[in-house]
């Protein structure tokens, strides 16, 4: 992993971590906070609408004792209820319709009520103000129970026909000597309950269901909930979750279809199960809220945190770079490296240093090429000493039995000749005993400054030893030598000499051979110029001796 990754994974984690860690931490007492505030607030909510309901139901019981108490007076039900006692019961359809019409006049006093019912003491309907009463099924030992508490409330229930809630209450009918003639069951319309659900001032936040025994929703705090919900049927799975856990918190599809948190509360007495919830959104909007929040900020923050160590990460890791780039050129030769310093860290520092080192590896370099330079020259010097006669600047003898060789092996493959010309002062010793050697050296070094220039590039020319030098005359034949020949002697025929500021007369004896198959050692060429030469000294000096090439021999056809 390069430098720059490892600095923007570590800051990342280094803000990451404790960030999310205590983000998380904070949202878990914030949950447990909020679980128990609305835990709080719900049970609130549902005791309120549960004291209401008892005070609603304890108020119409009254009601229906009231009333009993004053349809007891009435003549027509005494009469009614001790006919229908007798075992004959015979009571009258003129008896009978005079107590309905009893009973709907006292109904059209009452708003609350649905329906006045009479029964006798085994449950059977003996008058009603309406045509189809409810059957209310009354237990068997009703009189007795009545006996003892009075009224009896029959548990509430959702009703079809009626299209509301209905609570019934049944109140014994009492003849004067307090024997039970029957009951007065009267059946009350529970939307009464509906706005004392809930206090629209003091309730914390929330709805309110009235639900029967079989789960149906009889009332409800919001009245849009019993427009929208049609089947009224909350879901059995929610009833059962509720039912099984009372007043704890859970989280379910509302009567709506929506996500709520809610709780239970089963009244066992009226057998009605009261739910209050809130919608999860209200409860948790502010939460997820500052969650959004708080992942924004993290974001944020993690986004400036990597801003950061990019650019940390670049500061650190370009003149890194630049260093690595720099050495690698350095590595290949190129010491033409000065890096911008415009750190003042460690890095900086570390630039700094390497630009001093480039310095000195460069002057090191100046140094050590101008000391290769000079050596190289003084091995050119050497090289050329080495070959070279220090009198005339000619080819030593060294050198020129180097050259013979090679012309020697360039006349073997190419069959072309060379022609060699040995030239000896004449009377040389003269020179030196009457003007000194001094004058002597002098005359060497002119016939040799003639000598050279006499001859072509490709020509070869040497000092032999004393006053002998050898001329080697590339691919020439005698007849051409001959010709080079003449023109130094001619050239020679006055030489001034600086020592004494005077002119001389030289005269030169030259012997010229050419290169044959026969010369198959240097010796042997050499002895054959030195002899060509000879028959020059002998023939009177101030010559030129040539030995003529060997004519080929021609093949004999047979
Ligand atoms: N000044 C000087 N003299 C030299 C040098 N080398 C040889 N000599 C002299 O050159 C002379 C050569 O003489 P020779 O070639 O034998 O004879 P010569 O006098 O030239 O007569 P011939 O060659 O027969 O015509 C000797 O006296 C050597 O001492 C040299 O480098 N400088």
């Amino acid at each position: 992993m390069k430098i720059k990754s490892k600095i923007i994974v570590f800051s990342i984690l280094a803000t990451l971590i404790p960030a999310v860690g205590l983000g998380i931490l904070s949202f878990q007492q914030n949950d447990a906070m909020i679980n128990e505030n609305v835990t709080r607030e719900l049970r609130a909510l549902a005791n309120y609408a549960g004291r209401e309901s008892d005070l609603w139901i304890k108020e119409q019981a009254l009601v229906a004792r009231d009333l009993a108490t004053s349809i007891s007076t009435s003549k027509i039900l005494i009469e009614g209820l001790s006919l229908e006692n007798q075992p004959q019961k015979n009571t009258s359809k003129a008896q009978q319709g005079a107590l309905e019409l009893y009973l709907k006049s006292v109904h059209r006093r009452l708003e609350d009520v649905l329906e006045l019912t009479v029964v006798d003491v085994e449950g059977g309907i003996v008058a009603s103000n309406v045509a189809s009463p409810l059957s209310v099924t009354l237990s068997q030992n009703w009189p007795e129970d009545a006996s003892i508490q009075g009224d009896v409330v029959i548990s509430p229930e959702w009703n079809e026909n009626y299209a509301t809630a209905i609570l019934s209450v049944s109140v014994p009918i009492l003849s004067i000597d307090d024997y039970i003639l029957g009951a007065l069951i009267v059946t009350f319309d529970m939307r009464g309950i509906q706005s004392g659900l809930k206090d629209k001032v003091k309730s914390p936040l929330g709805e309110v269901l009235l639900l029967d025994k079989a789960g149906n929703i009889m009332l409800a705090s919001d009245i849009g909930i019993l427009k929208t919900n049609e089947s009224r049927l909350l879901d059995p799975d929610v009833m059962k979750l509720l039912k099984d856990n009372p007043g704890e918190y859970e989280i379910f599809l509302g009567p709506q279809q929506e996500k709520v948190v809610g709780l239970a509360y089963e009244s066992e007495k009226l057998s009605v199960t009261i739910i209050a919830f809130r919608s999860y959104e209200s409860v948790y909007s502010a939460w997820e809220q500052q969650r959004n929040l708080f992942a924004g900020l993290i974001s944020i923050i993690i986004f400036l945190v990597t801003a950061i160590a990019l650019r940390m990460s670049h500061a650190i890791v370009a003149p890194l770079q630049k260093l690595i780039n720099a050495t690698e050129k350095i590595v290949e030769g190129d010491l033409n490296v000065e890096l911008i310093n415009s750190q003042r860290d460690e890095v900086g520092q570390l630039t700094q240093r390497f630009n001093q080192m480039t310095d000195k590896l460069r002057q090191n370099q100046i140094e050590i090429t101008a000391a290769s330079d000079a050596m190289q020259k003084k091995n050119h010097l050497l090289e050329t000493l080495s070959v070279t006669d220090s009198l005339t600047g000619l080819y030593n003898r060294n050198k020129l039995n180097v050259i013979i060789s090679d012309q020697l092996a360039r006349y073997e493959r190419n069959k072309r000749p060379f022609a060699v010309l040995m030239i000896d002062v004449d009377h040389f010793k003269t020179f030196n005993d009457n003007l000194g050697h001094v004058a002597g050296d002098e005359v060497i070094a002119a016939v040799a400054k003639k000598i050279s220039q006499s001859i072509r590039n490709v020509d070869f020319a040497a000092r032999y030893g004393g006053d002998e030098f050898i001329i080697i005359l590339t691919e020439t034949a005698v007849n051409e030598a001959m010709k080079t020949a003449e023109r130094i002697r001619a050239q020679v025929a006055n030489v001034h000499c600086s020592s004494l500021n005077k002119t001389l007369r030289v005269t030169l004896s030259i012997g010229i051979i050419q290169s044959e198959p026969e010369d198959i050692s240097l010796t042997t060429l050499l002895a054959r110029v030195d002899s060509a030469l000879y028959q020059a000294k002998r023939s009177g000096r101030n010559q030129v001796h040539c030995v003529a090439p060997i004519p080929k021999v021609k093949q004999q056809h047979s």
